[in-house]
């Protein structure tokens, strides 16, 4: 088995994190990770992200890479930071080869049978599925991965509590991506944990 497919394999959900206030890093990973939720997707879309990966990264249990990762220079300093993984919203050629090169674990963004095709090419088979609902949802990825039967994935975008089942009833999907464990604004930690238990407890 592979890194990538282990990690994805660790929590049905893969909480998808935009941490403007690096103080917020390490109680909000405490929370998630209490609900059973490990894996961890720092965005680098904020200002704070590096930072924010080094402090989730000394919470006990914590599985924590790097989201919105674009080119090489950004999965550099993504590994500077010490993330575990990495996550991009789509597959170059450039970014592909430099993590592949890299050895890190590596989770590119796909859309079409183009993208799973330029990354078989470079010897992945693990893929993020993005913008998951707007590219056409359940049935979309159902055909998509009909020719790939090997391939396995993370759906991302526009997932909810109330719909992430639905996607990880499918063979292809081992984990899904989301925003929603933890809302815009002023953290409840109590609450994120407690929506953490609830999409840790999702089957996969
Ligand atoms: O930042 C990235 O690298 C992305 O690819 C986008 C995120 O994965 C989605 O924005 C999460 O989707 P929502 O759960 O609908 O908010």
């Amino acid at each position: 088995m592979s890194r990538i497919d282990e990690i994805m394999r660790t929590a049905p959900v893969i909480p998808v994190l935009v941490v403007e206030d690096v103080a917020m890093a390490r109680p909000l990973a405490e929370a998630l990770v209490k609900g059973g939720l490990t894996v961890l997707e720092v965005t680098l879309r904020t200002d704070a992200a590096l930072d924010v990966i080094r402090e989730m990264k000394q919470v006990e249990g914590a599985i924590v890479g790097a989201g919105t990762v674009t080119n090489p220079q950004e999965l550099e300093q993504a590994i500077e930071a010490g993330s575990e993984f990495i996550v991009s919203p789509g597959l170059t050629e450039t970014l592909g080869r430099a993590a592949v090169d890299s050895g890190i674990p590596f989770l590119p963004g796909t859309a079409n049978a183009g993208d799973i095709m330029r990354g078989l090419d470079l010897g992945l088979d693990r893929f993020k599925f993005f913008p998951a609902t707007a590219a056409g949802g359940i049935p979309a990825l159902k055909s998509l991965a009909a020719p790939f039967h090997k391939v396995r994935f993370c759906p991302t975008g526009g997932i909810t509590e109330d719909t992430a089942s639905d996607w990880l009833a499918m063979d292809s999907v081992l984990c899904c991506g989301g925003s929603w464990l933890v809302p815009k604004g002023s953290p409840d930690y109590v609450a994120i944990a407690e929506g953490a238990r609830r999409a840790a407890a999702l089957a996969a």
